[in-house]
């Protein structure tokens, strides 16, 4: 691949809407601060917003997000900021859009075309860009989900590739911007504590848990439509799947780990619905958008294997879902136990190592030796050895830092290619449209009971409680079970 093109202009699509206020316009606001972002930002929505009410929408937005907002880097990026409103069913939508382009970025200035809208309107946006030439000089970015099922990825693809060759077709999945799970890859290629022992003869199993205490709020109609398996799983948590399982790369360059990446998710056993639990919590069907029999599930656990000499016989746990009883994206691996039990616990088992890879709310990793109890006799327990990245490192970028970024400079490290997106509809394809009802399960508890033993008798471990997490737990149902 060529230097990719520096963005001379961004034209966010979408950038009244939910992601744009809850991640963009931080992640923005970050890049003005670090210098990174210096360049016109013409957002495009329907709604009859002025430059001044986009503006003031942006600095209630970074308020919100930013605990050390600096009036001088939000006024460096509200100079740049401007809208475009209209339909993007319609073409005069685009000429204005052209027109603004051309005052703010000059004729040939090089575009990034950022898609924050509803995905059924991803290829309209791309066709009507190109009817006015906007695909010219340009890249498009398009937000997941990339398409809804193997089929439908691939002709999505098929329309984007008429207007942007892959140079220039940016596949977003946030997760690949987000530092904990790039660091995924670091824990286990950089140390040489951890890679010899990573495979099947000393890892017992691995849990990855993408747990949400908030429900789906004002996007009842986007959420319906997709459900958690389409809106976490198929991406942000394969995503994470393959960090975790990928042979070490060739060379430390996009294509090399993209091709590994590639080669592993061959080797995975598509999801089997036996081995699958939906839900779906008690009040769902009231949200607004929301049809009134839906049977979308906004929770989903399965076990995955991965047929390789790595990793036969390893199950790997994942589950994810709305209104939990906490917030956390955590893995937990699982040790093996020791051979001969000679430091069990006080119940008289043996406790496994476990090694956590904590994602949300803070990225950092634990390490959880077994270490014996003073005056417990011969009694063991664990002892965490944790590290926090913010601590080492100092404020930690969002993701969506890496993601914009990403946008304006064209690099594709963190942006997802077609193969992996289409092994991982693959691997997700004999779930997708189960006809059964997903099982109703109470707002704050830990999802439906029928997951609860998907690891095994001793259920899921704990994941590392949210700071604001619920106290409560309605279900009754241990932490983390
Ligand atoms: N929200 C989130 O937490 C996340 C969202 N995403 C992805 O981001 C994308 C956007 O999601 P989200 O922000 O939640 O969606 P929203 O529904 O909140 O926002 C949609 C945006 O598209 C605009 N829009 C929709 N239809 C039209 C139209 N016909 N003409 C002009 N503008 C239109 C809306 O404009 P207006 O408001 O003016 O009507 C709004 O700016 C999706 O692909 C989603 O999967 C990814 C990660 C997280
Ligand atoms: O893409 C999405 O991701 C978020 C979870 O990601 P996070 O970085 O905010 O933890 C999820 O809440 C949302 O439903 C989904 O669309």
């Amino acid at each position: 691949m060529e230097t990719p093109e520096r963005a001379d202009a961004l034209a966010l699509f979408g950038i009244t809407g939910d992601l744009a206020a809850k991640m963009l316009f931080p992640a923005l606001y970050r890049l003005t601060q670090r210098g990174i972002l210096d360049v016109p930002v013409v957002g495009v929505a329907y709604s009859d917003w002025d430059d001044d009410a986009l503006r003031q929408h942006a600095r209630t937005s970074i308020t919100t997000a930013v605990p050390d907002f600096d009036e001088r880097v939000f006024s460096k990026l509200a100079s740049n900021l401007s809208i475009v409103t209209g339909d993007f069913k319609d073409d005069a939508t685009f000429s204005r859009l052209r027109d603004r382009l051309r005052q703010v970025a000059g004729e040939d200035g090089f575009v990034s075309h950022y898609l924050a809208i509803p995905p059924s309107l991803f290829t309209t946006v791309a066709d009507s860009l190109a009817a006015e030439g906007l695909n010219r000089n340009a890249r498009i970015v398009v937000e997941k989900p990339f398409g809804h099922d193997l089929a439908t990825a691939r002709s999505l693809n098929d329309r984007l590739a008429r207007h942007f060759d892959e140079d220039h077709l940016l596949r977003v999945d946030h997760f690949l911007g987000d530092v904990a799970v790039e660091g995924l890859k670091a824990a286990r290629f950089a140390n040489e504590m951890l890679a010899p022992i990573w495979n099947r003869d000393h890892i017992d199993n691995i849990q990855i848990n993408l747990l949400e205490d908030f429900d789906v709020a004002d996007r009842g109609s986007f959420y319906d439509s997709v459900g958690c398996l389409k809106d976490v799983v198929q991406n942000h948590l394969l995503q994470v799947f393959t960090f975790l399982t990928m042979e070490p790369p060739s060379a430390r360059t996009v294509e090399a780990e993209k091709a590994e990446k590639h080669k592993v998710l061959q080797a995975v056993r598509a999801m089997d619905p036996a081995d699958t639990v939906r839900g779906q919590y008690q009040g769902y069907l009231d949200v607004e958008g929301v049809k009134p029999d839906s049977t979308t599930e906004t929770y989903f656990a399965t076990k995955m294997w991965v047929d390789n000499w790595r990793w036969e016989g390893v199950p790997f746990l994942l589950r994810s879902g709305k209104s939990l009883a906490t917030t956390s994206t955590e893995v937990v691996v699982e040790m093996q136990r020791p051979p001969v039990a000679l430091y069990p616990d006080r119940s008289g088992n043996p406790a496994p190592n476990l090694i956590r890879f904590h994602m949300v709310p803070e990225a950092a990793m634990t390490v959880e030796l077994v270490a014996k109890q003073p005056e417990q006799g011969e009694a063991s327990a664990p002892v965490p050895l944790r590290v926090d990245f913010a601590d080492v490192y100092g404020r930690v970028e969002m993701p969506y830092e890496n993601v914009l970024e990403g946008a304006i400079t064209g690099d594709q490290t963190y942006f997802a290619v077609l193969p992996v997106v289409e092994e991982c509809w693959r691997i997700v394809e004999p779930v997708l449209n189960l006809p059964e009802k997903p099982l109703p399960y109470a707002p704050g508890s830990w999802g439906p009971e029928a997951a609860d033993k998907m690891p095994g008798p001793d259920g899921w471990h704990d994941v590392t409680p949210h700071p604001d997490a619920r106290q409560t737990n309605p279900a009754g149902r241990p932490s983390g079970a």
